[in-house]
């Protein structure tokens, strides 16, 4: 691209951890590309920090380094502000202020979109202002673009991904190793993909998050993190994963949104799911990412690649920062959407899904009867049922048919109260068995 003569963008950036030290990393060893791409040179006009003796991955010029964000993000020389602090404040306030005077805004951050994204929106649209996110769901990989740009033309009936490395990476770990649950959470803490507190990743907050910002962008709604079913992956055992192992299954932690078969409404819901080993997302190891999108038009899709950590992460970042440089000097902004789909977010009990339960049940003639009794008088069709183990270890594993949350949790209530129901061991819901 053409240099503007004389012009540079100058950018503040908000955060210098996992992320933003690879931000500064990479404008500095790809400054020319980067200045070609965008047809003026980066220059860092600060970076805000929390702690500025703190040893970091990269050396930043002393001068550079500020704990006064607010007057960073406000000074007259600053174009663009990239925040990777991440969490809801101080960054839902900077990057207010930010706006407000002007500059376009790069966000990696999921928690506060997800939480908050209509204030963020609305202010960057009464500023005339950028706000670009890429990196907020699932790392490196391009999706915010292709969804919200590419896709813009087509209708979207599902996207099912994995959007949490971490939560991956321990699932692999156990699935591959047999590794305990604290071991592989370790790993993946030492290795940098889990957040701060893992709570987020191994509870599905921060999947909960990403499926709030891709459904809302999917089906042209508003949707907040409140607005998603959420279970983590904490009660997921060694035994549940090698069972699953045993069925020709593997355990992920899956994001869904989903629309219902009158388009009228959709469901986003982040709970770990068994899907079959042959489903492509099977196949995706370790802290890698992938996301499947079903849309109308353009059929079956998948986004795969790294979705955590600080180089994979800043690549997303850097895009952002390429394209609003862009938009700054052709004084234009990227797309934003400015009206609403009036869809509604339905409850989870609307899901349809297959099942897997077991439980664990007397051993005694009868027993198959009654436990079938109680999933047909919920008019939920059992696909297969198994027996394993005798006397005391006695077990009897379903898998249903498709059937609605609602009615699978009255069934699971009403076997509880069977007095040959020693224990309602698991139950998960089958996830990908339609996708070819
Ligand atoms: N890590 C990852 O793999 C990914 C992260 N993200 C998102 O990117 C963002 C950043 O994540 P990550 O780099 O991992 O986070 P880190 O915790 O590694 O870094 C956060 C940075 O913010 C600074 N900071 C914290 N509070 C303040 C404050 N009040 N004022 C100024 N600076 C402050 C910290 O300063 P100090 O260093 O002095 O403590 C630190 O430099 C988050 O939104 C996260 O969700 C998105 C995708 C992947
Ligand atoms: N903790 C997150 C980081 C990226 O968003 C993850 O593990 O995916």
């Amino acid at each position: 691209m053409k240099q503007t003569p004389g012009k540079k963008l100058r950018v503040a950036l908000l955060g210098c951890g996992v992320v933003g030290s690879q931000v500064i990393r990479l404008m500095r060893e790809q400054a020319d590309d980067l200045a070609a791409r965008v047809g003026a040179p980066l220059e860092l006009a600060g970076v805000a920090v929390r702690r500025p003796g703190r040893a970091r991955d990269v050396e930043v010029d002393p001068e550079l380094i500020t704990t006064d964000a607010e007057a960073l993000v406000t000074r007259d020389d600053v174009d663009i502000v990239v925040e990777v602090i991440g969490g809801i404040e101080p960054a839902r306030s900077l990057i207010l202020a930010a706006m407000n005077s002007g500059k376009s805004v790069v966000t990696a951050n999921k928690a506060l979109l997800a939480e908050d994204g209509a204030t963020i929106h609305r202010a960057a649209r009464d500023n005339s202002v950028d706000l670009y996110f890429e990196a907020a769901v699932a790392g490196a990989i391009p999706l915010i673009r292709p969804l919200r740009e590419s896709l813009a033309g087509d209708h979207v009936h599902r996207v099912l991904g994995i959007v949490n490395g971490t939560t991956n990476y321990i699932l692999d770990k156990m699935d591959s190793s047999g590794a305990s649950f604290s071991d592989a959470l370790e790993e993946a803490q030492a290795l940098g993909y889990a957040e701060a507190d893992p709570t987020a990743d191994v509870e599905g907050f921060d999947a909960a998050a990403k499926a709030a910002i891709l459904a809302g962008i999917a089906f042209h709604s508003r949707v907040t993190a409140a607005d998603v079913h959420r279970e983590g992956i904490t009660e997921i055992t060694a035994t549940d994963v090698a069972s699953a192992k045993a069925m020709g299954y593997v355990i992920k932690l899956l994001a869904i949104c989903a629309r219902s078969e009158d388009g009228r409404s959709f469901g986003v819901r982040v709970h770990p799911a068994m899907i079959p080993r042959t489903h492509p997302l099977a196949g995706v190891r370790e802290a890698y990412n992938a996301v499947f999108v079903e849309a109308e038009s353009a059929g079956q899709l998948m986004f795969y690649g790294a979705g955590a950590g600080g180089a994979p992460t800043a690549s997303a970042v850097l895009g952002d920062i390429v394209a609003v440089g862009r938009n700054r000097l052709a004084g234009t902004r990227g797309p934003e959407e400015s009206t609403y789909a009036d869809l509604t977010v339905h409850p989870v009990g609307e899901t349809v899904t297959r099942y897997h339960v077991s439980l664990d049940v007397a051993d005694k003639p009868g027993v198959l009867a009654r436990v079938a009794d109680m999933f047909a008088k919920q008019d939920v069709s059992i696909q297969t049922v198994r027996q394993e183990g005798l006397g005391a270890d006695a077990q009897l594993v379903l898998v249903t048919h498709r059937a609605s949350d609602a009615a699978l949790s009255a069934t699971i209530d009403s076997l509880r109260e069977l007095d040959i129901v020693r224990d309602v061991v698991s139950v998960m819901r089958v996830e990908g068995e339609d996708a070819s």
